[in-house]
């Protein structure tokens, strides 16, 4: 067939470079932007495939996240808006990593496969962030629906979450919302305003938030944003990319992980409630400093509380009978899940890493609330739920309290972004549940006290000895290490440690937490010490935190 032709006539000017060979990981393909023009290239042509073979749009994402500005990423988008179903990121490896005469051959493998019908139309929407290299990157992909004659939309320069947003709209025929940036800021203005109503008398110091940007597509498309949120809030955009380095001492990775606030580029008085995006806008955390000076982070965990508490009230007030339950990683705070489990009493569930391990698992539930700890999560409401929550907003035969927690679980939903996390559309939630609650960042931070905790890296010459099980909170491989870890546990108060391959990076990822940051500074650092014994690690041996 002549697309065929035009396939290996576009592949050679979109050439893979000998020898790369490069995995469809958590989070697409990730890597050096120089790296991935054929990725980019060959990625339209799964998309277009993947469009026929479901009848429906399919979306390309192209950013690296909260890396550095000099990598750069892709990932699919399925129908819903959900991450591209597992079984297909095998084809995206395989297509990313055949040579280019064998291209067309490994194309007609999964047409075979799969059995795709190639007379299909072709749906597919490409967005990109702000890095330098993506719109290099984004015409690449635009160049492999054309070649494989798929018909595409370019959506320019958009948030990961609203590239998921756009598809799912797409898909529904208009049920979720406009597939348009606009329809998008509309649907969870409105849904603010209505939720603000029922705030009373907020001062404009309660209505001003901070927001890091990461100098990435966020800050621009909360800027926008603004516009549309008229007098409810005031926003003060820090690291809006007119001046700093992509996700460079700032952003949402950077303030987690190092637990304080952005190095660059932010002005803030104590006391003041601020938030960091990372460099696509699918993660938030919010943190403020005390009259000392102190740094007080309320990470997913937190946000995922503080939501859930809210849902759950509702609910109760509502009369309405669904289940909750708040999905976390191993990296979830003691402290949160044991406030959850205890106080709160809401299901728990751990899964592995990885959004969309914890998006499966959410879907389990009348109303699933994800959070990953660095802040990449959401809401989901079964179908059920939502018709049930629909009807009782209808029923003119319930009383004005049960009405009012109908018609604000009602505008709950569509402040939410159901596809993905989504910074913009969590920022909005928090704030209007801060709001109707008449509550400040310090209560919100005092619902439970985080058990100190460490986060640091380990460099082995093959991550892959690491194995492990239970949600990845144990290690099976290599042995010993695991008893070495337990013993080490055994040492401190409140301990708990774990290691995991990074499916991101290069690195073994270890985890500590205990009664103080001294402990579990130690922790980590003893833990590392046994990877690098008994994983192979390479360089220098890991140096103790102080
Ligand atoms: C500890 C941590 O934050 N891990 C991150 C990171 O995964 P790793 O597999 O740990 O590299 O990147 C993922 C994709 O963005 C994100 O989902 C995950 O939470
Ligand atoms: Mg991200």
């Amino acid at each position: 067939m002549a697309h065929f032709e035009e396939v290996c006539k576009q592949s050679d000017l979109h050439p893979k470079p000998a020898g790369l060979v490069l995995q469809y990981g958590t989070a697409g393909f990730r890597t050096s932007a120089n790296k991935l023009d054929h990725i980019m290239f060959r990625m339209g042509l799964l998309a277009t495939l993947r469009s026929k073979k479901t009848k429906a749009t399919i979306g390309v994402m192209v950013t690296a996240s909260h890396n550095p500005e000099e990598d750069n990423g892709v990932k699919l988008i399925d129908p819903m808006g959900e991450m591209l179903t597992s079984s297909w990121e095998d084809y995206a490896t395989q297509l990313a990593n055949t040579d280019q005469n064998e291209l067309v051959k490994t194309l007609k493998d999964i047409i075979e496969k799969e059995a795709i019908d190639m007379s299909q139309e072709a749906n597919v929407y490409v967005g990109k962030d702000t890095r330098s290299s993506s719109s290099s990157l984004s015409q690449a992909v635009l160049d492999g629906v054309k070649a494989l004659g798929g018909h595409s939309k370019d959506y320019g320069l958009v948030t990961t979450p609203q590239m998921h947003y756009m598809v799912c709209c797409q898909n529904t025929r208009g049920k979720y919302g406009e597939a348009t940036v606009e329809g998008y800021y509309c649907k969870l203005s409105q849904a603010f305003s209505q939720l603000a109503k029922n705030a009373s008398n907020r001062t404009d110091d309660q209505k001003h938030l901070s927001v890091d940007g990461a100098n990435g597509i966020g800050a621009i498309k909360v800027r926008e944003m603004e516009s549309h949120l008229k007098n409810h809030m005031q926003l003060s955009v820090f690291n809006d990319g007119s001046r700093g380095k992509l996700n460079h001492q700032c952003g949402a990775d950077f303030v987690k992980v190092q637990q304080t606030l952005p190095r660059a580029g932010i002005k803030i008085n104590p006391g003041d409630r601020c938030c960091s995006f990372d460099g696509d806008a699918d993660r938030i955390v919010y943190y403020y400093t005390d009259s000392q000076g102190d740094f007080h982070l309320l990470d997913g965990d937190k946000i995922a509380t503080l939501i859930s508490t809210f849902l759950k009230e509702l609910l109760n007030e509502a009369g309405l009978d669904l289940k909750i339950a708040v999905v976390q990683t191993a990296y979830a705070n003691g402290s949160s899940t044991h406030y959850l489990e205890n106080t709160m009493k809401v299901i728990v569930k751990c899964t592995k890493t990885g959004v969309k391990h914890l998006h499966h698992a959410a879907q389990e539930f009348d109303i699933g609330v994800y959070f990953e700890a660095n802040g990449h999560g959401t809401v989901l409401f079964s179908d059920g739920a939502e018709e049930k929550i629909q009807q009782l907003a209808n029923d003119t035969n319930i009383n004005d309290e049960r009405k009012k927690a109908a018609f604000l679980l009602q505008n709950t939903i569509n402040i939410i972004n159901q596809t993905v996390g989504d910074a913009i559309s969590d920022m909005l939630l928090i704030e209007a549940i801060l709001a109707i609650k008449g509550m400040t960042v310090q209560q919100w931070d005092a619902i439970y006290s985080d058990l100190p905790n460490r986060q640091l890296k380990v460099k082995v010459s093959d991550r892959r000895v690491i194995d492990t099980t239970d949600s990845e909170r144990r290690a099976v491989t290599p042995a010993g290490l695991q008893e070495a870890i337990d013993d080490l546990v055994k040492k401190y108060e409140k301990a708990r440690s774990f290691v995991r391959p990074s499916g991101t990076e290069d690195v073994v990822r270890v985890y500590a937490e205990a009664d103080t940051q001294e402990s579990a500074d130690a922790l980590a650092h003893e833990v590392s010490l046994a990877v690098y014994g008994l994983a192979g690690g390479v360089g220098d041996e890991p140096k103790p935190l102080h």
